[in-house]
């Protein structure tokens, strides 16, 4: 796989020439502050031990304690960690939240672990790394293959290591432990708001265009359902085993029913087999990716029809698709501010925790539909101000403020 580290670096190059910083402030960006690997010994069913590899990449803390999810997946690597983590820094700053960048992952296949397996390893990760975290310092998430059940043993472990309660160490817990309302979905929500302003933009609207999502999990089956409450038509959607179409549009509900019961959605009735790269072709109006990095690479981006492309996943086009992308026009509403619901609804959480206070579903989704427009609007604004694509004027308004605060630190 094309290392998404350097994707990052050429990403953060690309900016550059925009932004007037003193030396070294990209020097800082382009180093993730601390990478911690470690060892996880895991007592398995059968009584013997399995050793698995964890990362926690903390990748800039100027604006805040570092923030992002905790990956679980077999092709994990450090590389991969340290670029989600600095993507993580853009995003949180793209949409003004007082976060650095920071992400894990643990090099495992969770679908071949027991629950006490899933749970000694999700323990074993923050026994490991629980010195390095904290309230005000790394605050942990759920990221693919990972989930709210993980998080609260997550958050319970590490209370237990330093003696107090703390919910606030990690979000996206079970709301009965301090989970937010409206977490669950925050991700898909706040990618179907900034969709929102974009088509408003374009003097279009949901109803009757059509969508291919890539990643039928947290982020994209929210997404799927969302859309076509609003009007669109899915006719599209896949997972690691493969995807279904139909060209008059998928039934969100049964599609779900079928892959809970199955495991894939894959031989869904009423709907044609494909692959995950047919997908990204279909001539739709909106495409979703929702999986992971690299599936739109200079190979295929010539061929892809979308006009608009909403990046739920983190990096899933290459710096090379991008250019080509964008000289076809195609309207593509970058990861860091699309998919940055989830963060900022994991924010919110943490304020809850912090205050003791919490708040209902109805504040959480008004307040985040607050977020995202405005940062949609300010990175639209950038664009048009620079004459830059989307992806460079989300970086601008992001990389600047966090070189404001490292100025303001005096760090540079
Ligand atoms: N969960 C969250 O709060 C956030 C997630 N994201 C990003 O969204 C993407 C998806 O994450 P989640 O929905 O949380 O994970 P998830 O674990 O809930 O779902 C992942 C989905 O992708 C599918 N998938 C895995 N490998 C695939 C492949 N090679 N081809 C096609 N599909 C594949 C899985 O079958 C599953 O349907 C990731 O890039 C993640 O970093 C971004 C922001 C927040
Ligand atoms: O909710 C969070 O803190 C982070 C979510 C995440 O990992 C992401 O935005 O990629």
């Amino acid at each position: 796989m094309q290392n998404p580290y350097e994707n990052y670096l050429k990403q953060l190059d690309n900016v550059k020439k925009y932004i007037e910083a003193p030396e070294g402030a990209f020097e800082i960006l382009k180093n993730p502050l601390r990478i911690i690997e470690v060892s996880i010994p895991v007592k398995m069913d059968d009584g013997s031990i399995k050793v698995f590899k964890g990362w926690r990449s903390q990748h800039n803390n100027a604006l805040g304690p570092t923030k992002g999810g905790i990956r679980y997946h077999p092709d994990v690597t450090k590389e991969e960690v340290m670029a989600l983590s600095a993507w993580m820094s853009i995003k949180n700053a793209v949409v003004g939240i007082p976060y650095g960048g920071g992400k894990g992952g643990i090099k495992v296949n969770p679908k071949e672990l027991s629950q006490g397996e899933l749970e000694r390893l999700s323990r074993g990760f923050i026994d490991a790394i629980y010195k390095y975290i904290g309230v005000d310092q790394d605050i942990p998430a759920p990221d693919v293959y990972t989930n709210s059940q993980i998080m609260s043993w997550m958050m319970d472990e590490y209370s237990k290591l330093v003696g107090s309660y703390q919910p606030g160490v990690i979000t996206g817990k079970i709301k009965i432990v301090g989970g937010s309302q409206g977490r669950g979905t925050a991700t898909a929500r706040g990618g179907f708001f900034v969709l929102r302003e974009a088509l408003k933009i374009k003097g279009e609207s949901f109803k009757g265009l059509t969508v291919a999502v890539q990643g039928f999990g947290n982020a994209g089956s929210f997404a799927a359902r969302f859309l076509s409450e609003a009007g669109a038509n899915v006719v599209a959607v896949s997972d690691s085993k493969g995807g279904i179409y139909n060209s008059q549009g998928l039934p969100y509900g049964p599609v779900l029913e079928h892959k809970m019961k199955t495991g894939t959605v894959r031989d869904f009735d009423g709907a044609r087999n494909i692959t995950n790269e047919e997908l990204l072709e279909l001539d739709v109006d909106i495409l979703i990716p929702a999986a992971i990095e690299n599936v739109i690479t200079k190979e295929n981006a010539e061929q892809i029809k979308a006009r608009y492309i909403l990046e739920l996943a983190n990096g899933p086009i290459t710096p090379e698709a991008d250019e080509i992308l964008y000289k076809k026009g195609t309207f593509i509403l970058p990861d860091v501010l699309a998919n940055a619901g989830g963060v900022t609804v994991s924010y919110f959480e943490w304020v809850q925790n912090r205050t003791g206070y919490y708040w209902s579903e109805r504040e959480v989704h008004e307040k985040l539909d607050e977020v995202m427009t405005q940062a949609f609007h300010n990175v639209y604004e950038t664009m048009k101000e620079k004459e830059v694509n989307s992806r460079i004027a989300s970086y601008i308004v992001s990389v600047s403020r966090i070189i404001e605060a490292m100025k303001a630190r005096g760090w540079i």
